[in-house]
């Protein structure tokens, strides 16, 4: 890292203070404390930190008040809630709020070195993927690589709520990356139960609750014995519900229950089981238009995305395409036995005009078919199919027509009018489905001339 990175502190107790400044003390962090927060506030002006650690109840003014004017001040800056009042729910609400962790009082001094040392670290990365520099550097976050700015935004805020949540919802296009996503999540909220899995649109209608909540023996014909429920597999951990979109509503109904009340019935009995249980879901369906037709519940729906994560598509973060490649490119030359190095300059354009509709999976693909098919140490164009060569060519055949756009400029045009129409022209939902914040949008609209809805023909 860079320089010297700068902490504020702000409690009104001294001896939580020095506690916490000691605590963090270490070469190359430059602490700073108040006792009063507007104290605190003037020398965040002056000092423009990369992190604050603020106390949540304080004389004069609360830690969120403190939020709410860093965030004021420069929203990069990373801030800290500590609290005796802890409650996943206000945890998470600050998280939304945008404050970076929610720190249970007393304090741990492991736990917060630990959370520090990995927000610091990928602040870090953030500025590198936003200054869109060649700097080399670790891309790799828990299996994911990246180095667009959306997907690092991204992973900090996986960093941010893993601890926190317990139902969250993960959308994106399909092949974008939201069962990575979802076993991020697991990794970094230290928990000790398993990640269990349910692929909802594999399971026949009439399984589900078995499947869920597991059942006793003869609760229904073929059931010879006691099963246990993946709820109950996962006490103390995760359950990742993929699809969540095909599970249908009875179910919803009562596994919004069980979420509530943190209890399991097995189909058959009459006793209930306490379980602790995280809820990750994830789709590639517009589950508010779901609602909206009456195919997924409402309540259920609010309950799951009290977080959404959403995982921009591969044509909205072309600056991965490369990194991706060579990734994947070394992963296969590995189990091919084969001597490939990497991919040339010119083969790499015709993945980076391409617009990937199956995104990094299609992409995996591609690049395993050409690291099996290639005799050479490079892999060229001619080693890549012939649709993706066509389907590029077009695009830059496209480009080429008006003048006046680069192919990527095209590319990604096509590509926010695309989500714009998706969302029904809402900028905020089409902001957070790009990975962009709503000005960056707003700027993108103006650049390519999508001033507005387009009136519908008749
Ligand atoms: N950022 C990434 N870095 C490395 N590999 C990735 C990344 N994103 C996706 N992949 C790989 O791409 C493939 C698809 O990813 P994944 O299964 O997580 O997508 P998904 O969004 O859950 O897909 P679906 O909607 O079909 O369930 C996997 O093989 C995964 O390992």
């Amino acid at each position: 890292m860079s320089g010297v990175i700068r902490i504020v502190i702000i409690d009104d107790n001294m001896s939580s203070l020095e506690l916490l400044s000691t605590a963090l003390e270490r070469e190359g962090l430059s602490i700073h404390t108040a006792n009063d927060p507007r104290e605190g506030l003037e020398l965040i002006r002056s000092l423009r930190p990369r992190m604050v650690i603020t106390d949540l109840v304080m004389p004069g003014m609360t830690g969120l008040e403190v939020l709410r004017q860093v965030m004021h001040i420069d929203p990069t800056i990373d801030v800290l809630l500590m609290t005796a009042h802890y409650t996943t729910e206000t945890a998470v609400e600050a998280i939304r709020n945008g404050a970076a962790d929610y720190l249970q009082k007393p304090v741990k001094i492991a736990d917060l070195r630990e959370r520090v040392r990995r927000l610091l670290e990928a602040a870090e990365k953030r500025r590198i993927a936003s200054s869109g520099s060649d700097e080399s550097g670790d891309f790799h976050f828990e299996g994911l690589v990246a180095k667009s700015e959306a997907m690092w935004n991204l992973f900090a805020m996986v960093e941010k709520v893993a601890p926190h949540f317990r139902s969250l919802l993960i959308q994106g296009p399909t092949g974008s990356g939201k069962d990575l996503i979802a076993r991020a999540l697991h990794e970094r909220s230290g928990l000790k139960g398993k990640f269990v899995v349910l692929n909802c649109s594999a399971v026949v209608e009439t399984l589900f609750e078995s499947e869920l909540f597991g059942h006793v023996r003869g609760a229904f014909t073929g059931a010879d014995r006691d099963k246990t429920g993946l709820f109950q597999l996962a006490d103390g951990g995760t359950l990742f519900l993929d699809e969540i979109g095909d599970m249908p509503l009875n179910t919803q109904a009562k596994l919004l229950r069980a979420i509530q009340n943190q209890e399991v019935m097995p189909v058959g009995s009459l006793h209930a089981k306490r379980v602790n249980v995280r809820i990750v879901a994830a789709t590639h369906r517009n589950l508010r238009q779901a609602v909206k037709e009456g195919r997924f519940r409402e309540d259920f729906y609010y309950r799951l995305s009290m977080v959404e994560l959403t995982l921009p598509p591969l044509a909205a973060r072309k600056e991965d395409i490369s990194l991706l490649s060579s990734f994947f490119l070394r992963r296969f030359a590995g189990d091919f036995g084969k001597k490939v190095e990497g991919i040339s300059q010119r083969a790499l354009r015709v993945l980076e005009r391409y617009s990937w509709p199956g995104n990094v999976r299609e992409l995996e693909h591609v690049v395993g078919r050409a690291c099996m098919l290639t005799d050479n140490v490079t892999i060229d164009v001619k080693d890549l199919s012939e649709n993706i060569v066509g389907a590029s060519s077009e695009a830059l055949a496209g480009a080429v027509d008006d003048p006046g756009a680069s192919v990527l400029d095209s590319q990604e045009r096509a590509v926010v009018e695309r989500i714009l129409r998706e969302t029904n022209w809402n900028q905020s939902e089409a902001a957070r489905k790009l990975g962009i914040g709503r000005d960056a949008l707003r700027y993108k609209m103006k650049k390519y001339g999508l001033g507005s809805r387009p009136a519908l023909s008749r």
